[in-house]
């Protein structure tokens, strides 16, 4: 038997190949070894190496440097192939960061809300919306406003998020990123940013989607780190601050913090809590909390009024792809802003009054800020977030009410000033056309890309798991991990994080398989069973002990040597390879090959007169029985 590997698969080879290998020492380098196997050469579409195959179908110790250096080579194999994945996932971020680019940094989006039920005068006619406009007024004025997309009523939140994953792609690619949601007070932002239980929004999206891309991306390793915080009545509230223990019963945030920015216009904010977020349950959990911190109040417009902005700072740290490369870190920022409302109209009163007045003066600050980035101005407040080099989404929400027309239009006006920051927008007709051409060409080739990283990360896995396998079986045979192993304790690790956990083999279904391949005439009987349990506990216990040097110890003569259709083989891998399953990125399980039991288990044909040796007499006899008793059935 021998665990090969080749650009698409493992190949198990029949009893009929592990017979002609094992008259030929040493075993693999005949090569009539490689006949009739598909063949392992590099395919167009697969741009992976040629490798070789490793027979581990040895546990005498001749063959130990054997399976030492087959070791050795997946190694080497795995380290080229993870190189390569760097130089693709590399080209991909040039292309993803010239994709949006191309697009415009600032891309500003318009989400139409559905009529409630609390809605009074339902006129559809008034707000009117198509692919990538909007159309506002009654018979008399009509005004349009052009976006990048709109989503109608009926769009759903899934349509939404489509447009915000290349972003958080772009985070964690290393750039800055920021997410936010303008408009009138009861319009859907709460509802696009947050969502509910059946129906989650941008937020709990985006932290789930940040988690999958990294466990697919192994090229590199990212780490997680999460704040939250609200501007509430122009000051800023510690959305994840523990709670003093003597207040242990109100729902206190540390409050006052105090913003820091240095000459580049890069935002600090003092004391802010930053906690990390290991997995996707973590975040929730954290997010849950800060949610639950939030300052919302009843208003005649909306029943659970967000009454601060919410922002969400996660920071994204990637460790460099290569032990010497700097770590990069980059910030995604997500916004819910405060509705802009009338103060009237809301029916606001005292402290609600005063929520209201000091969300619309921090709007109109944020108003100055992309006023200062359309003039291009020397000085621009808080440029980092919102400026160079970073990538925002803005997404302005409306109400479809003729009643809300007036406080649509302003939304809408506002949107169209951070949209005129892009200097892209103002191109002529055949420019756009041909500007559109060239991003669905890069879209392209992005495709095709991301299908090569998906290539190298299934074959880096599938090599890994051979790699891995392959240990196992030393560490079994031989007693100690092989020397590779001991050198590279991070690859060890790296082997472990692929291979997923299934349920424990059981062995049942292996002895069924093996007695359905066998004539009825031989299906042991329990006494015989007890015996073979008892032969096989004893090979394990030598093949623990076994050192380099002592290399009498297993040595089988010929195809007696132990083969994955023996049971002793089998008994052997069984202990020594419990999570032999692992599915790749496809979803593909890839069994291990002593749990292969479609493998071909024909009964090893065990000619008379042909005993074990072994240097330890008790074994001898123990094994020597044991061939006896079978070869009686011959
Ligand atoms: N696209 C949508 N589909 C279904 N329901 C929506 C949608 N958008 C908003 N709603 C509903 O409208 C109501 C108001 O939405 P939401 O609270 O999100 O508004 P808001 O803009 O965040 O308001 P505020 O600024 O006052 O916090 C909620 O009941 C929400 O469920």
């Amino acid at each position: 038997m021998l665990i090969a590997t080749k650009t698409e698969q493992i190949t198990l080879l029949s009893n009929d190949v592990k017979e002609s290998l094992a008259s030929s020492s040493p075993v693999g380098s005949n090569p009539d070894f490689f006949n009739g196997l598909p063949p392992v050469s590099d395919s167009p579409d697969s741009p992976l190496l040629s490798t070789g195959f490793c027979d581990v179908n040895v546990v005498p110790e001749h063959e130990k440097s054997q399976l030492e250096q087959c070791i050795q080579k997946l190694q080497g194999e795995i380290d080229e192939l993870r190189s390569m994945q760097r130089s693709v996932d590399e080209k991909r971020r040039e292309m993803l960061n010239k994709i949006l680019d191309i697009k415009g940094t600032i891309r500003v989006f318009c989400r139409v809300r559905p009529f409630l039920w609390t809605d009074k005068r339902r006129t559809p006619e008034s707000v009117s919306s198509e692919l990538d406009r909007v159309v506002v007024g009654s018979c008399g004025s009509r005004k349009e406003f052009g976006f990048d997309k709109v989503f109608h009523q009926e769009a759903n939140q899934e349509d939404v998020f489509v447009e915000v994953e290349p972003i958080l792609r772009s985070a964690l690619d290393g750039h800055n990123a920021c997410v936010f949601a303008y408009g009138q007070t009861g319009t859907g932002k709460t509802f696009t940013m947050d969502g509910t239980m059946d129906q989650p929004g941008i937020v709990p999206r985006a932290l789930k989607e940040l988690f999958q891309q990294v466990s697919s991306n192994k090229s590199s390793s990212f780490t997680f780190s999460m704040s939250m915080l609200e501007v509430y009545l122009g000051n800023l509230r510690d959305l994840l601050a523990s709670k003093p223990a003597s207040r242990d019963n109100e729902t206190v945030a540390k409050c006052n913090l105090n913003i820091q920015t240095d000459p580049k216009g890069s935002v600090e904010i003092e004391g802010l809590t930053q906690v990390e977020i290991p997995d996707f349950a973590k975040a929730r959990w954290w997010y849950a909390k800060g949610r639950r911190a939030r300052s919302t109040s009843w208003t005649n417009v909306n029943e659970a009024s967000s009454r601060s902005h919410c922002l969400i700072r996660i920071v994204i740290s990637r460790l460099g792809d290569t032990p010497d490369a700097k770590p990069k870190a980059s910030k995604l920022w997500m916004v819910d802003l405060g509705g802009s409302e009338r103060l009237l109209k809301t029916g606001a009163t005292g402290h609600t009054l005063d929520e209201g007045r000091a969300i619309n003066l921090s709007l109109s600050a944020l108003g100055d800020v992309i006023a200062a980035l359309r003039r291009k101005r020397g000085h621009v407040p808080y440029r980092q977030v919102l400026g160079v080099g970073s990538k925002i989404l803005m997404l302005v929400h409306i109400s479809p009410c003729h009643d809300d027309l007036e406080e649509t239009i302003c939304s809408l006006s506002f949107a169209k000033r951070a949209k005129a920051i892009d200097s892209n927008r103002r191109l002529p007709e055949d420019l756009k056309k041909l500007r559109e051409k060239r991003i669905s060409e890069l879209e392209e080739n992005m495709r095709e890309v991301e299908e090569e990283c998906r290539k190298l990360a299934n074959q880096i896995s599938r090599t890994d798991f051979l790699l891995s396998e392959n240990r196992k079986l030393y560490a079994t045979a031989y007693g100690i991990p092989d020397k590779i192993v001991e050198k590279n304790p991070e690859n060890c690790h790296d082997a472990k994080i692929q291979v997923v956990e299934t349920p424990r083999v059981t062995k049942k279904p292996i002895q069924q398989s093996i007695h359905r391949s066998l004539p009825r005439f031989m299906t042991s009987t329990v006494a015989s069973r007890e015996r073979q349990i008892a032969a096989e506990r004893e090979i394990i216990a030598r093949a623990r002990t076994l050192r380099p040097g002592t290399r009498s110890s297993m040595q089988v003569p010929g195809f007696q040597s132990l083969s994955f259709s023996d049971n002793r083989f089998r008994s052997l891998l069984r202990h020594s390879t419990r999570s032999s399953r692992f599915k790749d990125t496809n979803g593909q399980t890839i069994e291990s090959p002593k749990c292969n039991d479609s493998a071909p288990t024909k009964p090893t044909s065990s000619p008379r007169g042909k005993v074990v040796t072994s240097s330890d007499p008790n074994l001898r006899v123990k094994l020597g029985h044991h061939r006896r008793r079978m070869s009686d059935f011959v």
